[in-house]
């Protein structure tokens, strides 16, 4: 297991690159825990396979070091790294058998038969293959034999990682949640520096001690998922998390409060915006209070999700999303009012912080 430290990482897939746009990973410049399980999340094409790579080694940045535990590994092989990857869709040997193909990279690595037997039985019972333990790969479904990378990924004790692209695309539903749940637990029991890839903000958060979200090419934020949802530190964090995300409207901030049309709305302190161009208010549609006090919405329409309501409004001229608890009426002439502390201002997209 080890602390992985990325050090002014950049690359470009064009070796003429110049321009920040060129690169298909800007800047990152973190350090992630030993033993953390993270998630890198976000949409597709922002980088996240890029950097996965560049950590196992499959790819060598254009700029920057990467180390493990304070040794420079940026110059190292996949293999020399000691890490165990997963990959979207199943990597197996289908002339083996499943057992075989679990016990493989243990037998590779020459572990004594009675702890290869051990490992791999504990292993079959986490993917839920026990039964099929001796039969070929060959003509299982692309579900079970994503269960076997899975596993064959999760065998080994002494890697420094386990890195996962995706790993759950191919597999249904139910056992999704099995698996996710399971891979939550071996995190747990293991300690494992763990890094897994989605697209998924659920699948992300739920395996995630912290969620590293990704947008066009940088780390925009990595947090714990209540501080995602709390205190995103940028827009794209606030509509990407969140079902749905957080309204952000322009404002124009004057000391201690934010004017939207000829609304004013008081703020908990002077937000410090400088001189930038952009300047917005995030809030989340669950702290948004909707009622006959405050100021004056225009609903357009009222979505029934079950235990909630999400109603769809004009606020100032801006889309406005509000949830409301089912049983709650929403008057006809509706007003509302922004809980406080739930608002943050945003200055060209990154939030800022307040005077005082
Ligand atoms: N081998 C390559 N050559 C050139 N450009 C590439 C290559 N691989 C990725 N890119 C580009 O780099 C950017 C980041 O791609 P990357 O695959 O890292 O994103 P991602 O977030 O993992 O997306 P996805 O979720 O679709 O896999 C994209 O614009 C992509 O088109």
């Amino acid at each position: 297991m080890a602390r992985i430290n990325l050090q002014h990482i950049r690359h470009a897939y064009s070796a003429k690159a110049q321009a920040a746009g060129d690169y298909a990973l800007k800047e990152v410049h973190h350090e992630w825990a030993d033993g953390g399980a993270y998630a890198l999340l976000g949409p597709s094409g922002c980088g996240k396979t890029t950097l996965l790579n560049i950590i196992s080694g499959l790819l060598h940045p254009s700029d920057g070091r990467i180390e493990f535990d304070g040794v420079d590994v940026t110059e190292l092989s996949t293999e020399h790294r000691n890490i165990a990857q997963v990959f979207q869709f199943p990597v197996v040997y289908d002339t083996m058998t499943v057992f075989d193909n679990l016990a493989f990279p243990l037998r590779n690595r020459h572990v004594p038969e009675a702890e290869v037997q051990r490992r791999v039985a504990e292993i079959l019972e986490m993917i839920d293959l026990g039964g099929m333990a001796k039969r070929r790969a060959q003509g299982l479904t692309a579900d079970q034999k994503q269960k076997i990378s899975l596993g064959r990924g999760l065998v080994r004790s002494d890697v420094n990682a386990i890195l996962f692209d995706e790993p759950l695309t191919v597999i249904d539903p139910h056992m999704k949640w099995v698996l996710r749940s399971q891979l939550k637990r071996l995190h747990r029991q293991s300690g494992f520096t763990m890094v897994y890839v989605t697209h998924d903000q659920t699948e992300a958060l739920t395996f995630a001690d912290k969620v590293v979200v990704m947008y066009d090419g940088q780390i925009v934020q990595i947090g714990t998922p209540a501080e995602l949802f709390e205190k995103p530190s940028h827009t794209f964090v606030g509509y990407f998390i969140g079902s749905p995300g957080m309204n952000v409207m322009p404002v124009a901030v004057e000391g201690s409060s934010a004017r939207i049309g000829d609304q004013i709305i008081p703020l908990a302190g002077a937000p410090k915006v400088g001189a930038s161009g952009k300047i917005e208010l995030g809030i989340r549609p669950e702290f948004i209070r909707l009622g006959r006090e405050g100021m004056p919405v225009q609903v357009n329409k009222v979505e029934d999700i079950g235990r909630q309501k999400i109603v769809r409004a004009t606020f100032c001229g801006q889309p406005l999303s509000i949830v409301v608890p089912e049983d709650d009426e929403v008057p006809t002439e509706a007003r509302i009012t922004f809980e406080q502390k739930a608002i943050g201002i945003y200055a060209d997209s990154w939030r800022v912080g307040t005077e005082g």
